[in-house]
């Protein structure tokens, strides 16, 4: 539950505290509808006892219609209301969209949105238009209902009061004790709220993949295990849904005490009250206000709380509310700087994406986690060189995707990078540390590289694992698994203690457990050639979108459209001209990845 709009809150002071005015003439209408429903309830007692009960009918006509006056107020009442919340709603608006306009115009500065992904403009848009209705009108249903409830509550505890005190001591025990419930329930059900639509969202996430990827499913045999990690979803989604409807359920009773149980004891203890000299007007005006003026207020509330409030939340933070020290709304961001894009001939520093650690060094005093000078590398004295004077620079945490026709040299530069092929010219650097001239051990210290073939050694499936990282603890394990998918997997081997014989493995199953090696492996960086190619596109995206979540680097030579979309950064290999971008720059710029693309999207 922990941090559920915990963002949204000192914004919102911010706001409300810079429009005490508005506030203040909305407290103002709002007293007259305090006003409008104590005379409600006051004045049918009073037209009961002084009048209809006391044979004054003149009297108690007179008294009705004052309530009816009362009633007729109520049209330019709501009118001055809905003026001031104008004031306050409309501002709130135009801070949004100022903000959303901000945060599209810093991402498309820096290249990209702040997830990394190329998806500003979509977002961007739904900020400008359906978010910014979904806070408008949440926010304006939230304010007239929270001031209704409270001005009306005032004038009909004013009114019991008035009638008679001891109304409030049957009145007022089951209403607090309802609002506590109701209060209560906030915080559980915003959290289940979240945990529903997470569930939901990665359900239709799995689905949209799979529907992408069925082709592939069909063709590598691969239903089952598709069918099974959707099930798991279904499963959590439906889990969740039931904690949402238990806690909708207890709402439900919340309202039930605080609406209902005070006309049931009112009712119950009539006797009682009579007792005390309580009027039959009295009661009927106890009855007036809890049936006419409090119980729908607090429904209203009820419901607005529990369905706008949420939405409200959820869509605020969205809007980048979420850090307790973000900007004024309206405020433009400071512009993330990002590495500037250039072709990977100019040597590119990146700066070191997101932090995953905790202490972020300046970004120029960190070299990048790869750095290729005016490499040059020819498979004999007299072949074309693969690689000619090449510069590149990933910068730590970056995910990075390469591509290029076949036999272009995406083998031979992730050799490279790897230390395993020495260029003939140039220098290749690792986290600012030549990689020339290092042993086995030290360079396995520094990266893993995982080829194609992926290599299983005879031995228990544990020790496959655990080979780059043999103190990894059982936790660690577990989580490296379950990030990877291959809990059903290992299950089938037998376990992680059972032996494994690498012949009876298919290729995939061969690159899921070197892939999770290389998760578990303390390198910081990780470099995958095809690693993925025999998995299916859900299991390729599920293992690529956690290894780059594993903190660290990671370059992936793509096969597919999905794993070049999936990475922030593109090199495209194209003989002596490569392109650096992501997929959006390149598409614009370089001939060689359009095709690639048509390529991909044709098979
Ligand atoms: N050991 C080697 N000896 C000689 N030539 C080689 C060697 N390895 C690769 N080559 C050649 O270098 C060029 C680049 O090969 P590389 O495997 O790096 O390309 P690639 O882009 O990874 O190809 P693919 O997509 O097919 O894997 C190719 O022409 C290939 O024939």
């Amino acid at each position: 539950m922990k941090g559920v709009g915990a963002g949204v809150w000192p914004a919102a002071r911010r706001f409300l505290g810079r429009r005490k005015g508005a506030l203040l003439r909305l407290g103002g209408w709002s007293l007259l509808e305090a006003a409008q429903t104590f005379l409600g309830g006051y004045c049918l007692a009073r037209a009961l006892d002084r009048g209809f009960l006391a044979g004054d009918t003149r009297a108690g006509l007179g008294w009705l219609a004052v309530a009816a006056g009362a009633i007729l107020l109520g049209g330019p009442l709501m009118r001055g209301v809905f003026a001031q919340l104008a004031e306050l709603v409309e501002p709130l608006r135009d801070a949004l969209v100022r903000r959303a306009v901000d945060r599209a115009m810093a991402g498309a500065l820096a290249g990209r949105d702040g997830g990394g992904r190329d998806r500003a403009d979509g977002r961007a848009v739904s900020r400008l238009t359906h978010q910014t209705e979904i806070v408008r009108d949440s926010f304006a249903g939230l304010v007239l209902t929270a001031r209704s409830f409270f001005f009306t509550a005032a004038g009909a505890l004013t009114g019991l009061l008035a009638l008679a005190p001891e109304l409030l001591v049957v009145v007022v025990p089951p209403l607090l004790l309802g609002l506590a419930m109701f209060l209560g329930t906030l915080a559980p059900m915003a959290a289940a709220q979240r945990a529903f639509l997470d569930a939901d969202e990665a359900l239709t996430d799995r689905v949209a993949a799979l529907g992408a990827g069925l082709r592939d499913i069909t063709a590598c045999g691969t239903g089952a295990e598709a069918a099974a990690r959707t099930r798991e979803l279904i499963d959590a989604a439906a889990r969740t849904s039931r904690v949402l409807a238990r806690w909708a359920a207890v709402r439900t009773l919340a309202l039930g005490v605080a609406g209902q149980l005070p006309v049931f004891l009112l009712l119950a203890a009539a006797p009682w009250l009579l007792d005390r000299g309580v009027t039959a007007g009295a009661l009927m005006g106890a009855l007036a206000y809890l049936v006419q003026a409090l119980l729908p207020a607090l429904h209203t509330l009820m419901t607005a709380l529990g369905a706008a409030g949420t939405r409200l939340l959820v869509v605020l933070e969205r809007f980048g509310f979420e850090e307790p020290a973000a900007p004024e709304p309206g405020a433009s961001e400071p512009a993330v700087p990002e590495p500037a894009v250039r072709e990977a001939s100019v040597p590119v520093q990146p700066e070191p994406r997101t932090p995953r650690t905790p202490h972020t060094p300046s970004p120029r005093a960190v070299p990048p986690a790869v750095e290729l000078r005016s490499v040059t590398l020819a498979y004999g004295p007299g072949a074309p060189p693969v690689l000619e004077r090449l510069d590149l620079a990933v910068g730590r945490g970056e995910h990075m995707a390469v591509v290029g026709p076949s036999g272009i040299g995406k083998s031979t530069l992730t050799g490279v990078v790897a230390g395993l092929l020495a260029p003939d010219r140039g220098s290749v650097l690792l986290a600012g540390e030549p990689v020339a001239g290092r042993g086995a051990r030290d360079l396995a210290a520094l990266r893993v590289l995982i080829p194609q073939q992926a290599y299983v050694f005879t031995g228990t499936v544990r020790e496959n694992l655990l080979h780059l990282a043999p103190d990894t603890s059982a936790p660690d394990l577990v989580r490296a698994v379950d990030a990877l998918g291959i809990d059903a997997l290992i299950g089938r081997l037998g376990g992680l203690e059972a032996r494994v014989e690498p012949g009876t493995l298919s290729q995939g199953e061969r690159q899921s457990l070197a892939l999770c090696r290389a998760y578990v492996s303390p390198a910081p960086l990780l470099i995958l050639d095809e690693a993925t190619c025999h998995l299916d596109p859900v299991a390729e995206a599920r293992a690529e979108l956690a290894l780059a979540e594993r903190p660290g680097t990671l370059i992936v030579v793509a096969h597919r459209l999905s794993s070049a979309r999936r990475a922030g950064r593109v090199l495209v290999l194209d003989g002596t001209s490569p392109a650096y971008g992501t997929h959006d720059e390149l598409l614009g710029r370089s001939a060689l990845y359009r095709d690639l693309v048509g390529h991909w999207q044709s098979v």
